[in-house]
């Protein structure tokens, strides 16, 4: 299975991925932050959108906010589930081996010094949000650069659910992203405020965080 996943489809290709990595990482340079649609391998997205139609409801749990001890569940930030994902089954694998070479990419190009990575699936329902934040405050050295990938198939434009990208003071509007299927936004953690409008329908992704090596344990989870 994961044989044919890797050598039949041509889709991870690693000259497409270059090219893909190339065009994130000169933006994130250029920038701050990639947006790109429907860029994710299709083979990948195809087993990623299969993986989180199987998974039983009760393997997401309400999202919180803050980390350790100040973790609370509060649904007038954010209203959405989540499960974190481990590369125990075949396309939690593959999107970490993504992840990893996406990394490495960074690394070298940008010498971001990335050294871990984290990600969950996230289920917005009918009605979900999560409002104005940012994933990592200047100093804390913990995430330092936000992946996000957009799970859903035939997504229309009243469909709500975009996600905004504001400029570091959170008043000016710099990008909108409709999350259709494949879409990949990057963008660094410390720079960008961001929210997520309300969905008008289920709404799935993935989000995930490159940390850099000895980040503060007591701000952990
Ligand atoms: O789903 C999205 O578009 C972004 C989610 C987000 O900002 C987060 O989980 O921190
Ligand atoms: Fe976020």
């Amino acid at each position: 299975m994961e044989h044919f996943f890797l050598e039949g489809t041509g889709a991870l290709d690693t000259g497409d991925a270059c090219l893909l990595f190339a065009s994130i990482a000169d933006d994130i340079q250029d920038k701050g932050y990639s947006c790109q649609p429907g860029a994710l391998p299709s083979a990948l997205s195809a087993l990623l959108w299969q993986q989180v139609g199987e998974m039983p409801p009760v393997k997401f749990r309400e999202a919180g906010v803050g980390r350790a001890a100040n973790h609370t569940v509060d649904s007038d930030i954010r209203r959405d589930q989540i499960c974190w994902i481990t590369g125990a089954s075949v396309a939690g694998k593959a999107w970490l081996d993504w992840a990893e070479n996406l990394q490495a990419y960074l690394n070298k190009h940008l010498f971001l010094g990335l050294f871990s990575f984290e990600s969950h699936y996230a289920h917005y329902p009918e009605g979900g949000f999560y409002a104005q934040h940012q994933d990592a405050f200047k100093g804390e050295a913990n995430r330092v650069v936000s992946v996000v990938v957009y799970l859903n198939p035939d997504w229309m434009p009243g469909d709500g659910g975009e996600l905004v990208l504001y400029d570091p003071e959170g008043t000016t509007e710099l990008m909108r992203i409709a999350p259709t299927f494949g879409t990949i936004a990057v963008f660094l953690s410390e720079d960008f405020p961001h929210e997520v409008l309300p969905t008008n329908r289920d709404r799935f992704s993935i989000a995930g965080w490159y940390r850099l090596n000895g980040f503060n344990p007591l701000i952990s989870l």
